[in-house]
């Protein structure tokens, strides 16, 4: 887990998200972008606002496909960033029903292929709906990156759904659920319409891509 370029300020994110750039899609390891660089993946269950949450990271609504039917994204897509070898990755929801068992099980084991054996994967961001948080997949993501010592951020997505009273204990809940988890950085309330933890988000992020450490930050929730 080199860091690319380890100057950065902590306040301001070094990485220029609005840069953010469709670069490819893979369905499998062997199709996607050479495994150089540093990526961060954002996982989570069909539906929980991936693909949203990446266009407001990035101010672009039209970066990531989104969709009020679940199973939207159905490929690893892969955007750059003006930061050289930086990439965000977009990742097909989990639990999404409405496909085939055996398409299920492919797309599961190529996801699983991608995320265990991608080197420049940095860290994951892993959203949940902040109605519905630690669902048995969401734990299996989480255990799954704490075994590896992979970094993890927790989006709790559309928190305009929730009072900010109700969002932050939901929040406080969730860290207290994995307190025992050993690369667990921050868990964030998060709302793509509201605009709510974004700016913490990026910040993170951009400790990931280019930071000498992933080091906890500031949890002040905005908004
Ligand atoms: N109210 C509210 N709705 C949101 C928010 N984020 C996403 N949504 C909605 O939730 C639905 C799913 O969003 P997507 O971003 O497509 O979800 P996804 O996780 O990428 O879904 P898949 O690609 O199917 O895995 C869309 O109708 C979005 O408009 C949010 O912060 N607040
Ligand atoms: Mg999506």
């Amino acid at each position: 887990m080199k860091p690319v370029n380890a100057s950065q300020s902590l306040e301001k994110p070094a990485i220029a998200f609005n840069s953010a750039r469709f670069l490819t899609s893979a369905s499998r390891r062997s199709e996607c972008p050479e495994d150089s660089g540093a990526e961060i993946a954002f996982a989570g269950r069909s539906n929980a606002g991936k693909s949203s949450a990446l266009n407001t990271i990035t101010l672009n609504s039209k970066l990531a496909r989104t969709s009020k039917t679940p199973g939207r994204t159905r490929l690893i897509n892969f955007f750059s960033l003006s930061t050289p070898g930086c990439r965000l990755v977009d990742l097909p929801g989990y639990g999404y029903a409405k496909v085939s068992r055996d398409m299920k099980n492919d797309w599961q084991q190529h996801l699983d292929d991608y995320l265990v054996n991608r080197e420049c994967l940095r860290g994951l961001t892993l959203v949940m709906d902040i109605r519905h948080p630690l669902t048995p997949f969401d734990r299996m993501m989480s255990d799954w990156a704490g075994h590896n010592g992979l970094p993890l951020t927790i989006l709790l997505t559309k928190a305009d759904k929730l009072k900010n009273g109700p969002a932050r204990q939901t929040a406080l809940d969730v860290k207290k659920e994995l307190a025992n988890h050993p690369s667990l950085v921050a868990v964030i309330p998060f709302s793509s319409l509201k605009k709510t933890g974004v700016d913490q988000t990026r910040l993170q992020l951009s400790q990931w891509l280019v930071g000498e450490n992933a080091g906890k930050i500031a949890e002040e929730p905005e908004g």
